[in-house]
């Protein structure tokens, strides 16, 4: 029957694979309305093993799996879900239980778990065992050790399974070392000494022109980039810090945390002898002791290796200047940071050095292709960190997307934001995270783009242009994609910070991908200051608005609340001009937050503003069991799960794992599978973003302004 179905669809739906064509979307949508419910049990496995044809990524992917074989201590089978051990676990503790401290899972949810959800979802949604199978092997290559920032130590992990049916796990494990993004064995190998297990983490990147770049950046050099449509800034090395090259990144502190650019000009060819040439950064996502922040919020290796441990990142900076600013110091941002970089710097004169970890190196751009083995075929949006292309690989002929890391005004290096997202998508392999095959440079190493699996729609764009909201098997379907991918970041020590419509990816395969990894960040415990202006104001949680100075994984969870009410009724949910008026539509809907229903919450820093009092949560009102007016309507299961993302007290909002578990995916009508998920057709010859109708204010644009402003953003909260 299913199969019968599936043919059937197939013979009529056109499913616009190669991105070229148009479908005529609208109709197959609405015919597809009628087969809400049904199920296809005959299904293949459309993950597709991109990296295979990607020999770069491929070499990077296989260098990776060694490097961490390398760290992989005894315990690791018991983070790999594979393990007798760990299965015995997870059947003893139940589907409720608490994810264990430190547990990495494959992010399907049921690894090892039989479940009447988890049938539903293998035997019926096909949603998670599309990557069971290969997640498996495909999970992400970290070592499983935990180690102990302080002391390097490995850590064992606990098997504390504490059932707890109300507080929700959002406990956090120490966090894994850091991945080591697209380096290269052999320049591991190369640095690491002998028989030391230093964790990652403490890896730093020399990096040489390779000489696929090279022999590229001949052919460059004739002709203008195609994807120059903004003038490229001329990195002139003689402004940057580190403009004194070799010099630079071998002295002292510097030569930890430095990017140093090649010397090359705009439209210079790089010749194959040019081994002076070095790219050299951290291996990993540059997080402790190595940031402070820029006025535009890029890194600044060299002034960071000795910054103090809890304020060691650009969040931490960030929050740094929050919390000053809430003491009532009175300091405009910039003289602040200057201030503390000049103490600092003065502190590194008057202190003696501590001793440094062995230098690493490794090179970086080594096999990378040439931009030029794409052809553009249109700007599909151009966001904060970058402009991303709809291009064409020459070779292959496949459509990807091309995201360019944005340097417009780059002066002293990478930008921090560019380098967290292709470290963390370059080790990431799920289902429902967008896949990056590679990275690719243009004619200098300041045009550095990743290449992307193309997506014909995002979320926000796609609602924009449909008369009706999608229908609720449609959204389980939605949901199911995207808790899962949740889960599988979460599990990974990974906060995105930044869920929203507009960074949820749809094909027209049905299939889901989360994208924009700009502001998100490995998380650890204990959890560090990190700063609360991360999220676009409407998908904000509560707890960052009021200026908490922790959080964790329960920030995303409330922005997938925001995205699924904004599913149901194609409309964001809360949509605050300022902090302080999204706060205000927060509390007229959901109620006014008491400290008996969110302990902590009267000490919250920005809880002495006055808000509106509000005792009640009408939020049933806006999606009630039944509409005759032609609005949502959510059932009781649904309206309790979005509840439970949209709790005010982080402790008790619901995981993703509980999420994928939650009983509204099991009630008719079941999920749609993604095979019969409508199509639309794609208007790749649109810029997206000039198509927005509506737009939250942007975090890092909030970010800036305010550092500009020298508020940091609490002037609405704050006082
Ligand atoms: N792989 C992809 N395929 C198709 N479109 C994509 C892809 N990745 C991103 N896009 C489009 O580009 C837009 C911007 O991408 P992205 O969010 O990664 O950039 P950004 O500069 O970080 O944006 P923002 O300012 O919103 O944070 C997305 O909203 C989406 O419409």
């Amino acid at each position: 029957m299913a199969a019968g179905r599936h043919s059937r669809y197939r013979d009529h739906e056109f499913r616009d694979r190669d991105a070229d064509v148009k479908p005529s979307g609208r109709k197959d949508y609405y015919r597809d309305r009628l087969r809400d419910g049904g199920l296809d049990k005959d299904r293949d496995h459309p993950y597709r093993d991109l990296r295979d044809k990607i020999g770069v990524a491929q070499r990077n992917l296989k260098s990776r799996e060694v490097i961490n074989d390398s760290y992989r201590p005894p315990l690791s089978s018991n983070f790999s879900g594979g393990s007798k051990s760990s299965q015995k676990i997870n059947h003893l503790s139940g589907k409720d239980v608490d994810r264990e401290t430190g547990e990495l899972s494959s992010g399907s949810g049921s690894d090892d778990i039989e479940a009447p959800i988890s049938k539903i979802r293998e035997n019926e949604i096909n949603i998670h065992e599309n990557g069971n199978s290969s997640m498996d092997s495909r999970k992400r290559k970290f070592s499983p050790i935990i180690w102990d920032r302080n002391d390097g130590k490995r850590l064992t992990v606990a098997n504390s399974s504490s059932k707890s049916s109300k507080i929700e796990n959002h406990t956090l494990p120490p966090p894994p070392p850091r991945p080591l993004g697209f380096i290269p064995q052999h320049c591991i190998d190369s640095v690491r000494p002998s028989g030391s297990h230093a964790s990652p983490s403490d890896a730093d990147i020399s990096v040489d022109s390779p000489p696929a770049l090279l022999a590229s950046n001949n052919q460059e050099a004739k002709s203008l980039d195609d994807f120059e449509d903004e003038p490229a800034p001329a990195w002139s090395i003689s402004i940057s810090r580190w403009a004194d090259g070799n010099s630079a990144v071998n002295d002292g502190d510097e030569s930890l945390n430095t990017v140093v650019v090649p010397k090359m000009k705009k439209s210079t060819p790089l010749s194959s002898g040019s081994s002076g040439q070095h790219l050299h950064m951290k291996v990993d996502s540059p997080e402790p002791g190595e940031v402070i922040i820029s006025e535009n919020s890029r890194v600044d290796f060299s002034k960071s290796y000795s910054r103090e441990d809890e304020y060691d990142d650009i969040d931490a900076e960030l929050y740094r200047n929050n919390h000053l600013n809430i003491d009532g110091v009175e300091s405009s941002t910039s003289d602040q940071l200057s201030d503390t970089n000049s103490e600092e710097e003065d502190g590194r004169s008057k202190t003696p050095e501590p001793a440094q970890p062995p230098k690493r190196s490794i090179n970086m751009l080594q096999g990378c292709r040439s931009v030029d083995e794409f052809e553009k075929l249109n700007k599909i949006d151009e966001g904060t960190y970058g402009v991303v292309y709809r291009a064409k690989d020459k070779k292959t002929g496949e459509i990807v997307a091309l995201k360019k890391v944005k340097m417009a005004k780059e002066k002293e290096g990478f930008p921090l934001t560019s380098l967290r997202e292709i470290n963390i998508l370059l080790s990431f392999h799920h289902p429902s995270i967008v896949d990056v095959k590679e990275v690719v440079v243009g004619n200098s190493v300041d045009k550095i783009f990743m290449v992307m699996e193309y997506m014909e729609h995002d979320l926000k764009a796609l609602m924009e242009t449909m008369k009706q909201p999608f229908s609720q098997s449609e959204v389980k379907c939605l949901m199911l994609q995207l808790f899962s991918g949740v889960k599988y970041l979460h599990d990974n020590w990974v906060l995105h910070r930044d869920l929203k419509t507009s960074n949820i990816l749809l094909n027209n395969r049905g299939e889901l991908k989360i994208c924009d990894f700009g502001l998100s960040r490995q998380y650890g415990s204990p959890l560090k200051p990190y700063t609360p202006l991360v999220v676009t104001l409407w998908y904000r949680a509560p707890e960052l608005l009021l200026g908490a100075k922790e959080y964790s994984t329960a920030i995303d969870m409330w922005s997938l609340g925001c995205i699924m009410a904004e599913l149901l009724s194609k409309d964001p949910l809360f949509c605050g001009k300022s902090e302080r008026d999204q706060l205000d539509k927060m509390f007229r809907t959901l109620g006014t937050p008491t400290e008996s229903i969110w302990p902590g919450f009267a000490k919250l820093p920005g809880v002495k503003v006055n808000f509106v009092k509000q005792p009640y949560n009408k939020l049933r009102e806006k999606f009630p069991p039944t509409s005759f007016i032609g609005g949502p309507t959510l059932s009781e299961a649904g309206f309790d799960l979005l509840n439970r993302l949209l709790t005010y007290n982080p402790d008790k909002r619901i995981t993703a794992e509980s999420a994928l578990n939650h009983p509204w995916f099991q009630e008719v009508p079941l999920p749609k599978s993604k095979e019969f998920m409508p199509t639309f057709p794609a208007q790749h010859a649109q810029d997206r973003r000039q198509r927005r109708i509506m737009k939250s204010p942007d975090p890092l644009a909030e970010q800036r302004k305010e550092l500009q402003q020298g508020d940091l953003g609490l002037s609405t909260l704050f006082g």
